[in-house]
């Protein structure tokens, strides 16, 4: 407990308190490739409908975001626990996840569900957390209360945990699987910054539908393209589909608009996010990287998967990830982000330039980092990255 009181009272004011409003930023002949959009029209998943899961997706963030906004305005110390690996989980991590798994289940009955989320029931069901599992499943249903189709809804504690351990799924190549975060970035939203309610399903190993929900990102851009939102108005939904785009809309429901990665092909003119959390990925190589572009902005500093919706919306045109040595990455970190991008025209891809493969289960096996950018910058990045890594293990 003494390192979440660390981490509560690490609500830095500068970059934290800023960012906030900040983001807000944006086989016939063999020797002829194809390109790749035909590619995807003829791939059987790129022309199927996910209408349905798609609409089940961003009722379920949607009302997973409303129960995290309850819960960051009036967070308690208590409400902040540590799991096994020391990180934090919050009443609102397991809030969120028991709201998406009843929603996706109870709008998708004729479905088989299998759900890999982030979260567990192991430490609410000890004796010391009657009370944090008490106060969890009233925020369930006091959330679900609030969305006129489930009004006559009560969960016990018991479906709450049930609820919960339906994220217990491996996934893998074969059917479908739902995959979540139900709070990415909780240390972000510890600090009152940006977290992501972030939801995917994989069909047959690939990524095929992503849902953002991101309670503090601007619905305005930095740089501000032309939208009809107000300054200060908080709350995007992203999500895309294969095959379709990525669209935004606010998380109260204005109408969905298309939007597009930065279209910046001169690095210099570039920004680029990266991990607020410097625990979290390698500042020193993104600069020696940025550095080797020609970047000329100093880096974006933002928590979750938000930079993921950021991107997707030209906000930045770069985002690298390069977690310290032995690090595994989740695939609920990266699934929901990765298609909001790449449906909005960017290439997510490993260090070395490999596409990210979800189908292996829980984790993503990958070389070293994660880059993100548009289709023209990618080659210069993968330069620089590849220099940068070489200078990088010949100091070591
Ligand atoms: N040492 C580490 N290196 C890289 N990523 C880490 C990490 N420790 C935790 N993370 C992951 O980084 C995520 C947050 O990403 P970001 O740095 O972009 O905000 C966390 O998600 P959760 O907050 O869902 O646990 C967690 O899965
Ligand atoms: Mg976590
Ligand atoms: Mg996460
Ligand atoms: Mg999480």
């Amino acid at each position: 407990m003494g390192g979440n009181s660390m981490l509560l009272s690490a609500s830095g004011g500068g970059w934290g308190c800023c960012l906030t409003r900040v983001l807000c930023f944006s086989k016939s002949n063999p020797k002829t490739p194809k390109p790749f959009f035909s590619l995807l029209r003829k791939s059987p998943i790129a022309s199927m409908s996910y209408h349905n899961e798609l609409a089940a997706a961003k009722k379920a963030a949607s009302l997973a975001a409303r129960l995290c906004q309850k819960v960051q305005k009036a967070i308690l110390q208590s409400d902040v626990q540590s799991k096994s690996d020391k990180s934090p989980v919050t009443v609102a991590d397991y809030g969120s996840q028991a709201v998406v798994s009843f929603v996706l289940e109870r709008e998708l009955p004729s479905e088989s569900f299998s759900l890999v989320a982030e979260e567990d029931s192991g430490d609410l069901r000890k004796e010391e957390t009657q009370e944090t599992l008490h106060r969890i499943t009233k925020l369930v249903n006091d959330t679900l209360a609030s969305e006129g189709t489930y009004s006559a809804t009560s969960l016990s504690a018991e479906d709450v945990l049930a609820a919960i351990d339906s994220g217990k799924s491996e996934g893998g190549p074969r059917g479908r699987h739902w995959v979540l975060d139900p709070i990415d970035g909780t240390k972000g939203f510890l600090r009152g910054d940006q977290y992501a309610i972030a939801l995917a399903l994989l069909d047959e190993g690939k990524v095929v539908l992503g849902v953002l929900a991101c309670p503090n990102l601007s619905l305005v851009p930095i740089g501000g393209h032309d939208l009809p939102y107000s300054h200060d108005k908080l709350g995007c939904l992203f999500f895309a589909q294969v095959g379709a785009g990525t669209d935004v809309q606010s998380l109260d429901g204005s109408p969905p608009i298309k939007v597009h990665v930065s279209d910046i092909d001169n690095p210099e003119e570039a920004s680029f996010f990266e991990s607020f959390e410097a625990a979290h990925s390698l500042h020193d190589l993104s600069s020696s990287i940025a550095k080797k572009l020609g970047v000329k902005a100093p880096p974006v500093r933002i928590d979750s998967q938000a930079k993921y919706g950021a991107l997707s919306r030209g906000d930045g045109a770069i985002y690298l990830r390069f977690p310290h040595k032995g690090y595994r990455e989740k695939i609920w970190d990266h699934a929901a982000g990765s298609i909001v991008v790449t449906e909005a025209g960017g290439v997510v891809t490993d260090a070395t330039g490999n596409p990210l493969d979800f189908s292996k289960g829980r984790y993503l096996d990958l070389d070293t980092g994660i880059i993100v950018t548009n289709a023209k910058l990618m080659p210069l990045l993968l330069k620089a990255v590849r220099e940068s890594l070489n200078e990088r293990a010949s100091s070591l």
